[in-house]
């Protein structure tokens, strides 16, 4: 699709951006454009021809489209749709945005070759007529289980999530100047009590895990937008006036919300996530209190957000480490045979055929080429699933003939950055994975010895 040749970059406004892209908002239609960014000094990772880039764009949408969205629910997914952007506005919009732009993601520079783009639903505006601005809450969940012990070379693995042990590791690399007592494993727990905590820990310290928009503008967690807990409070108070107004209750009110939008499934008698994950479900590292850790795990409704990112995420049933031979064996097999590449669509196309091949994959290694690719692209989607974020949309309503006593709300849930994962970057996961690891057992004091412990009264002779 080719927009119209006269876009003005005076109608669109610096949105946010990750670490492979950056958004731009439009002033008045609900629409962002994404637009891909690459290392500037990395001229490998550029994109060569403006063919290639738009290539690299049409993959995404197929990816999001014929694979994520079947897996993840059409209802959370708008894939968005490729456009051609006039090259002046593309470079003029890339002047415009730059002092908005956070230092830290100044390492890459936005695209202005190719005019490749994707034009997406403005998820933080939804065009719904209200007396208070809509609050839109994203979320980035990160993985939410513990790896299987048959799997693993290190125990610390089965005990304390991926996400815990990252902290270590991004405070000492400088990423981040605080650790976050987020735990993903608390938020997929289905534990309404555990939740809460999640979403309080990432409230307080959102790192690149939790940001809220109102009105479309983000008020609390970009480095830039960073408000106080107090300040956040304030703003949230019009939205949550029917309780008392105390900072306790909006609060409160407020994650209780959120957790009812996390975890709301349309499917009746929704019989939750499967219980293989037993044991694997929680973190040594929550300081969640151990009354709820105890407590009956409830399952994760099936249908709801997180229920389907959790099952897409357990496509990773091996591990980086229990993958890695399997991953070699496709190496190799592709360094005797370059040309098998496409017929294995290593790199797509992303089509119903690519999604079958994953899901029939046999449950035993036949020590097949097939079975090999199928269980590295497998491990690839759940890797997107890994990453991905959840757009949470609340509505306020006035619920007069309602009477209780909580603020209402519509809420719906979407899910962003749906992009494939390259094949490549199975490699730098089992790099990283040693890293954080290695940095974590490094500081680790070890287990602190029980406050009380038993039987150790020492009777002095007086
Ligand atoms: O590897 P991880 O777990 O650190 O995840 C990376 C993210 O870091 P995080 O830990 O969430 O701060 C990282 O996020 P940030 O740049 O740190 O905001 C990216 O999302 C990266 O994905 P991609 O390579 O851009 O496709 C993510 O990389 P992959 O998902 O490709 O591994
Ligand atoms: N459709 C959308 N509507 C509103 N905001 C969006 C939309 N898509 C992306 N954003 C905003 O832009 C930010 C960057 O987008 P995105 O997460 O897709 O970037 P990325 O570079 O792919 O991320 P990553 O660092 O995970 O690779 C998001 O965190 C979100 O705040």
């Amino acid at each position: 699709m080719d927009l119209v040749d006269k876009m003005d970059e005076n109608e669109w406004n610096y949105h946010g951006e990750g670490n492979k892209s950056l958004v731009v908002s439009h002033v008045q239609m609900s629409r962002v454009l994404r637009l891909l960014k690459y290392s500037s000094e990395d001229a490998e990772n550029a994109p060569q021809t403006t063919e290639e880039t738009f290539r690299q764009m049409e993959n995404i949408v197929d990816f999001s489209n014929n694979v994520m969205s079947p897996l993840l629910g059409d209802k959370f997914v708008h894939s968005g749709e490729v456009v051609k952007l006039p090259l002046e506005f593309v470079r003029q919009l890339s002047i415009k945005v730059q002092h908005h732009r956070p230092a830290w993601r100044c390492d890459k520079v936005m695209d202005i070759y190719s005019g490749a783009a994707l034009c997406l639903p403005n998820l933080t505006t939804p065009s719904i007529p209200t007396h208070n601005p809509p609050l839109c809450v994203e979320i980035k969940p990160k993985c939410g289980f513990l790896p299987s012990p048959e799997h693993v070379s290190k125990d610390i693995k089965t005990k304390v999530c991926r996400h815990c042990m990252h902290q270590r590791y991004k405070v000492a690399s400088g990423k981040w100047k605080r650790k976050s007592l987020y735990c993903p494993l608390d938020l997929f727990s289905g534990n309404r009590q555990r939740m809460y905590f999640a979403i309080k820990h990432l409230i307080e310290e959102p790192q690149n895990n939790f940001k809220i928009f109102k009105g479309g503008k983000c008020i609390h967690g970009d480095r830039d937008e960073m408000l106080s807990v107090s300040s956040l409070l304030q703003k949230l108070r019009p939205y949550f006036s029917c309780g008392n107004g105390r900072s306790k209750t909006v609060l409160h009110d407020f994650i209780q919300v959120l957790v009812d939008s996390l975890l709301s499934s349309d499917e009746e008698g929704d019989e939750g996530v499967e219980r293989r994950l037993e044991g694997r479900m929680v973190c040594e590292a929550s300081l969640c209190s151990t009354e709820f850790l105890r407590t009956d795990p409830q399952p994760l409704p099936r249908d709801s957000v997180l229920g389907r990112i959790l099952q897409v995420q357990l496509l990773d049933s091996l591990d980086i480490e229990g993958l890695l031979p399997l991953y070699r064996r496709v190496e190799q097999y592709l360094h005797h045979f370059p040309k098998e590449r496409s017929r294995l669509q290593i790199d797509g196309p992303y089509d119903k055929a690519f999604l079958e091949k994953l899901q029939k994959c046999p449950a035993e290694d036949d020590g097949s080429i097939e079975y090999a690719v199928a269980k590295v692209q497998q491990y690839r989607v759940a890797m997107t699933a890994k990453d991905c974020s959840i757009m949470v949309t609340l509505v306020p309503r006035r619920d007069e003939e309602d009477g209780s006593e909580r603020a209402a709300f519509s809420f719906s849930a979407s899910i962003l950055d749906l992009d494939p994962k390259p094949q490549d970057g199975v490699r730098r996961q089992q790099r990283l994975d040693h890293r954080v690891v290695s940095a974590y057992l490094r500081d680790d004091p070890g287990p602190s010895p029980p406050l009380y412990p038993e039987c150790t009264l020492l009777i002095h002779p007086v």
